[in-house]
């Protein structure tokens, strides 16, 4: 049996804890707050994040990192993608030294544009091969009902995707192995930015044309910068990339689009946090996106007018004028 130990107990964390534990691991979940992690250890539930998901009573929990991470060979972690530098600056010193270390975040540092995968190798100074991403069609709420799903395994050391492969293979989730750690992550990173465009169309009234047409073009643009930046043109068309992307803009579970809609309501961003209770990462990684796509030379309409919408108070009605209204080209 293999020690896990996954760090952040919101959805994600949770969800994914309940599925290495079902694996067959041994799994210690990290929560900021004790009185999560106590609810976690004596009623097997995470009301705030999943509600209603009764978890394997073998999952233990706890407040204090280092008893956490103690003894692990595999620390997943599932923290805002703009709070990860900062616990890891707390954290990495504790780490035992060959754990293999799971990304499951989707975003885009504001400031640096660093993938998490390269936040992780930068702040916990460890080997690039020691880092595996999880990314791919996976709605906490529902991978914890166990709907059957797939995701990919993404590194760039094959021993180590093979292992986290098996210690989350059920079932219900089919996990497939990739090299492609850069287009992973920025499919993962970018469907949030496109999710809170299709919320807003879907605020606003706009049927399936509109939404087919903004998965298709939000896909393009996803893959335009991914090439850019040295990821495989295929991803895109695989489950860490359109899979996620329909996966995220369908569904009234998707934070990202939730927040969108708020949004196409003619909500400000302000009021729009008020109301989410939990990460909607596009908000923030739509400005180091766009940072990424103009220091990349590379065109990505959509991203621009959500960065407009969300950051520069831009009325969501113009955003989809100038969407529409740009220069007539070939697909
Ligand atoms: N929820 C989902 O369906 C999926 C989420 N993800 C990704 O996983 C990551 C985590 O997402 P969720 O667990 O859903 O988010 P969440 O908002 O439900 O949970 C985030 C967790 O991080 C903890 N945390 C630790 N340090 C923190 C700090 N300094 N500031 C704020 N919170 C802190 C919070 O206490 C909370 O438990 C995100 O990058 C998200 O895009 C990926 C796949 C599926
Ligand atoms: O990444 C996800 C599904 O794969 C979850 O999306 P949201 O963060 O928008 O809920």
């Amino acid at each position: 049996m293999k020690r896990a130990a996954v760090l952040g107990a919101g959805a994600w964390g949770t969800a994914f804890a309940k599925v290495l534990a079902e694996a067959g691991s041994e799994v210690t979940m990290w929560a900021r707050r004790e009185s999560v992690a106590a609810e976690i250890r004596d009623r097997h539930v995470n009301e705030s994040a999943l509600p209603a998901v009764k978890l394997p009573a073998g999952i233990g929990a706890t407040s204090d990192l280092a008893a956490a991470v103690a003894g692990a060979d595999l620390i997943a972690i599932a923290v805002p993608s703009q709070t990860l530098r900062g616990n890891l600056a707390e954290w990495a010193g504790h780490f035992p030294a060959d754990a293999t270390l799971v990304s499951l975040m989707k975003g885009i540092e504001l400031g640096t544009t660093k993938r998490m995968s390269q936040v992780i190798v930068e702040t916990a100074r460890v080997d690039p091969d020691r880092v595996v991403v999880v990314s791919g069609p996976n709605l906490a709420p529902e991978l914890a009902a166990e709907q059957p799903a797939a995701t990919v395994v993404a590194g760039t050391d094959v021993r180590r995707c093979r292992a986290v492969q098996q210690a989350i293979a059920l079932p219900y989730l089919r996990p497939y192995t990739s090299e492609d750690v850069t287009g992973c992550e920025m499919g993962g990173a970018v469907k949030n930015v496109i999710a809170l465009a299709y919320g807003i169309t879907v605020a606003m009234g706009m049927g399936d044309n509109t939404r087919a047409s903004l998965i298709t073009r939000g896909l393009a643009e996803t893959a335009r910068l991914g090439v850019a930046l040295g990821a495989d043109p295929l991803t895109f068309a695989g489950l860490a990339g359109l899979g996620d992307l329909v996966a995220t803009c369908s569904s009234p579970l998707s934070r990202n689009r939730t927040f969108g809609e708020q949004l196409g309501r003619g909500k400000t961003l302000e009021e729009a946090q008020k109301a989410a209770r939990q990460t909607a990462e596009g908000v923030k990684s739509c400005l180091a996106i766009r940072d990424l796509a103009r220091t990349a030379g590379v065109e990505m309409p959509i991203t621009e007018q959500v960065e407009r919408v969300c950051h520069e108070g831009a009325d969501p009605r113009v955003a989809v004028k100038m969407l529409m209204g740009r220069e007539m080209k070939p697909e």
